[in-house]
């Protein structure tokens, strides 16, 4: 073989290597971690010095959800549109969700990417759309540098025992755990929607038939669960780049590691996570309905030496058959509509074959102003 044919085939076997995963590529025991991870200079986190840390960790707007269902739903949807609309991001805490349920999606999730790799394989596809799917980095269709993390993710889309039985049989609990954790999360997000509905003035009266309150109720779930494996040189790479979600709403669970960081006014700064809380964030097509009110704001993972970390998000966006367009009722002479409308089978192609990342999607979506 030529030295040439010879170093291409070599490169070919590592790229196929990545490809399954980085806890994989954690248990061949290494100490330095390959180029593929490594990402150009200006792309790197700035890991701060213990002193400076204060100043870069952020405490988000809190939302107790207990009492936006009590007498001072008024108070709290003022400050749940406050935390829309400045942070694009908040905490909610007193959400009702038994921690019971919390810690079993967590655990399961920590047994699952603990099974050897044979088992978990099994779910391994590179189709963006499959009901079940294990991967790697961020999309490793296109990738070129990829990221510290491995998923799993599962369609919740009308949660039958045909859809149940498709994800993974191992652990023995997790189609349980799963199963229960999409219904009671899928039950807290209605509330919440109806809340941000309300909060932009948007109450059931007014909601026309072209774009009803069903649509924003009876939308997709997809469930991903986010496994960072502990990373020897964790300041050359990321668990997750900057990226924006795209659904009307990400309900986030973080396990006690922190990680998670969000731009906000032009800095990168740290959610310091709340016991038994979701951070829950605004998404690319909420930022839309709400015609630019509600911000869909970067974040990105960063990934440490000492501690590997779970999280859980829950995506929720409109029904396939939706169309993705500002609401008409937040448009008039002193509003201008900022978006396009798009339907949701060009939004998908969008997402499965462009490097979706930074806020490109919106960014495409915007008309001139
Ligand atoms: O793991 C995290 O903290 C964030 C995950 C995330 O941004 C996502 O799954 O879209
Ligand atoms: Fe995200």
């Amino acid at each position: 073989m030529c030295p040439t044919m010879n170093i291409l085939s070599v490169e070919k076997t590592k790229e196929n290597e990545y490809q399954k995963g980085v806890r994989h590529l954690c248990e061949s025991g290494i100490t330095r971690i390959p180029k593929k991870y490594v990402l150009p200079i200006s792309d790197r986190p700035l890991i701060v010095k213990k002193q400076e840390k204060n100043d870069e960790n952020l405490n988000l707007p809190i939302i107790d959800f207990a009492q936006l269902q009590g007498p001072n739903r008024c108070q709290v949807l003022k400050s749940l549109a406050k935390a829309c609309e400045e942070y694009g991001f908040f905490q909610l805490v007193n959400h009702g969700i038994d921690s019971d349920t919390i810690q079993h999606i967590i655990e399961v999730g920590k047994k699952f990417f603990e099974l050897p790799f044979e088992e978990r394989a099994k779910y391994m596809s590179t189709d963006m759309q499959a009901p079940v799917r294990l991967g790697t980095s961020f999309n490793q269709n296109k990738d070129g540098v990829f990221c510290w993390r491995d998923f799993l993710k599962l369609s919740c889309h009308s949660l039958s025992s045909d859809l149940i039985s498709l994800w993974p049989s191992s652990p023995i609990d997790l189609r349980e755990a799963a199963a229960n954790y999409s219904k009671q999360t899928i039950f807290l997000y209605q509330l919440l929607i109806g809340a941000i509905l309300e909060s932009l003035g948007i109450v059931k009266e007014h909601i026309n038939d072209s774009q009803n309150l069903k649509e924003f109720e009876d939308g997709s779930q997809l469930l991903v669960l986010n496994c960072y494996p502990c990373c020897p040189e964790p300041d050359l790479t990321l668990g997750m780049p900057p990226h924006s979600d795209y659904g009307l709403l990400t309900l986030l669970l973080q396990d006690e590691v922190k990680g998670l960081q969000i731009q906000h006014q032009g800095k990168w700064l740290t959610v310091e996570p709340i016991p038994n809380s979701f951070v829950v964030n605004v998404g690319d097509h909420l930022e839309i309905f709400s015609n630019g009110r509600y911000k869909s704001v970067l974040h990105r993972v960063l990934v440490n030496s000492s501690k590997s970390r779970i999280s859980v998000a829950s995506l929720h966006s409109l029904p396939y058959s939706s169309k993705i367009q500002p609401s008409p009722k937040l448009i008039n002479e002193s509003n201008p509509k900022l978006y396009k409308d798009t339907d949701f089978a060009t939004f998908l192609e969008y997402i499965s074959s462009y490097e979706h990342k930074s806020k490109s999607f919106l960014e495409s979506r915007k008309l001139p102003s």
